[in-house]
């Protein structure tokens, strides 16, 4: 019996950090404030999210550097602008994705997308990358009133996949993506080649996948 495996996409399917960063790096540099993000040492924080990079910069600032009250909510739309024109500029899916994704779909899975991304920029950067028709559903962060780890999420994505949450599991890269699955009541597999490497077993995941290959035979295991 086939199921619905649910992907986190930044992080997850594809190694976004470097435009993220880049992004977050030109609203610092339009404020003039010298500081500079970098798209390795820093991919942790890019895959938290743009206002956790805002937060990460602002953060580094000199003594001597006044924020205005209110810098981040101007910056965030202003990041998310230049994201947007950036998006595929560095970022690609990790190694493995779309054969991957290619034997899920031969063993009869659905496939779909939870996202705390934007749905604008969620869309787009699939599409950029090719891989948007895969997936039969796609819940970003303003798809719904609320946003993954809230459990709701991730049963849309499930449920407008045409699946079922009992016959689901998640795929993804975070803590948010652990307690989502928690708070889901499926299971949750966490990649261990994002930046925490294997210390991401902290969390304690339900299995760890250090390559995308690993999947189908998880799915075989957990689905049916
Ligand atoms: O953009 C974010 O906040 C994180 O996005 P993700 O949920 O796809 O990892
Ligand atoms: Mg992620």
């Amino acid at each position: 019996m086939a199921g619905t495996v649910v992907f986190d996409l930044d992080g997850t399917l594809a190694d976004t950090s470097a435009d993220l960063i880049a992004a977050a790096n030109a609203c610092f540099a339009a404020r003039g404030i010298d500081v500079a993000l970098d798209p390795v040492a820093d991919a942790l924080t890019a895959f938290h999210g743009g206002r956790a990079m805002l937060r990460a910069g602002y953060g580094r600032m000199g003594s001597g550097m006044l924020l205005p009250p209110g810098a981040e909510d101007e910056d965030f739309p202003r990041l998310l602008s230049h994201y947007g024109e950036n998006i595929a500029v560095h970022t690609k899916l990790y190694p493995g994705v779309e054969e991957t994704l290619d034997r899920l779909q031969a063993d009869g899975h659905i496939l779909a997308v939870c996202t705390n991304k934007p749905g604008a920029l969620a869309e787009a950067l699939l599409d950029a990358l090719g891989v948007r028709g895969r997936f039969a559903s796609m819940i970003a962060a303003d798809t719904l009133p609320v946003r993954k780890p809230d459990p709701r999420p991730y049963h849309a994505a499930v449920e407008r996949a045409g699946g079922r949450v009992a016959s689901s599991f998640l795929v993804g890269d975070t803590e948010t993506d652990r307690k989502t699955a928690t708070a889901a009541g499926v299971k949750v597999a966490l990649v261990s080649f994002g930046p925490e490497g294997e210390g991401i077993s902290r969390l304690a995941p339900d299995a760890l996948i250090a390559h995308f290959e690993e999947l189908p035979e998880l799915a075989r295991l957990w689905l049916g």
